[in-house]
């Protein structure tokens, strides 16, 4: 049976990598999936393949990607060999725009959505801590935080405006297979 894949979406600053790192350290063979974005290597943060716009262009030409989007002036892939990843098997966890949901939904059967929140004074303050971006890029950020989830969707949520920890025990709750 093909494994499932939990598009892990909320705002900027919520905790989507810091969560998603967390339960790859403790479920084994969850797959974290590594992102090509048209970030510098140097960034920080997440595990991903920085790629210049042109190679990213390739990329898309060549059809190197299961999903790709546009965000904060980046753009983001997942790589095609994602699939062969959930043909094992295995479960995948991935960080996604919530603006891409309709079209990860029909890529990937079965797709559980996994909606991390977090009260708005809490946001800024991390986006503010984790230091990637500038305090324009911050703003910019948090004026996307309330984009609406497309409806008919699997969604849990998970609140992550207190500690990791309880964020996490919500987190491992809803990787759980679902019972007929
Ligand atoms: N529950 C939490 N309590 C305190 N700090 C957190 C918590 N979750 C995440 N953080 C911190 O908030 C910042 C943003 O987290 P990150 O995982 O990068 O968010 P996202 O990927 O959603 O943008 C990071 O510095 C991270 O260490
Ligand atoms: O359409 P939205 O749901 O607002 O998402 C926009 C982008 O933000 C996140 O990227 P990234 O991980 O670079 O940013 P973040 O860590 O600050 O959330 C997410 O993976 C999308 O690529």
């Amino acid at each position: 049976m093909s494994g499932r894949f939990f598009a892990v979406v909320g705002p900027s600053g919520v905790g989507k990598d810091t969560l998603m790192e967390a339960a790859a350290a403790r479920v084994p063979g969850l797959h974290l999936v590594r992102r090509v974005i048209t970030r510098p290597a140097s960034a920080g943060g997440e595990d991903f393949e920085g790629v210049s716009e042109a190679v990213f262009e390739a990329r898309v030409a060549e059809g190197a990607f299961a999903l790709h989007w546009q965000a904060h002036g980046l753009r983001y892939g997942v790589p095609a060999g994602v699939d062969a990843v959930l043909a094992e098997g295995r479960p995948v966890l991935c960080n996604l725009s919530r603006a891409v949901l309709p079209e990860a939904a029909e890529h990937f059967e079965g797709m559980r959505v996994l909606h991390i929140t977090a009260r708005p004074e809490v946001l800024a303050k991390r986006l503010a801590n984790r230091g990637r971006e500038s305090a324009a890029d911050i703003v910019r950020r948090l004026e996307r935080a309330g984009f609406p989830l497309p409806g008919g969707l699997d969604v849990c949520e998970i609140d992550n405006s207190g500690d990791l920890d309880a964020a996490m025990a919500q987190l491992l709750a809803a990787l759980q297979p679902v019972r007929a």
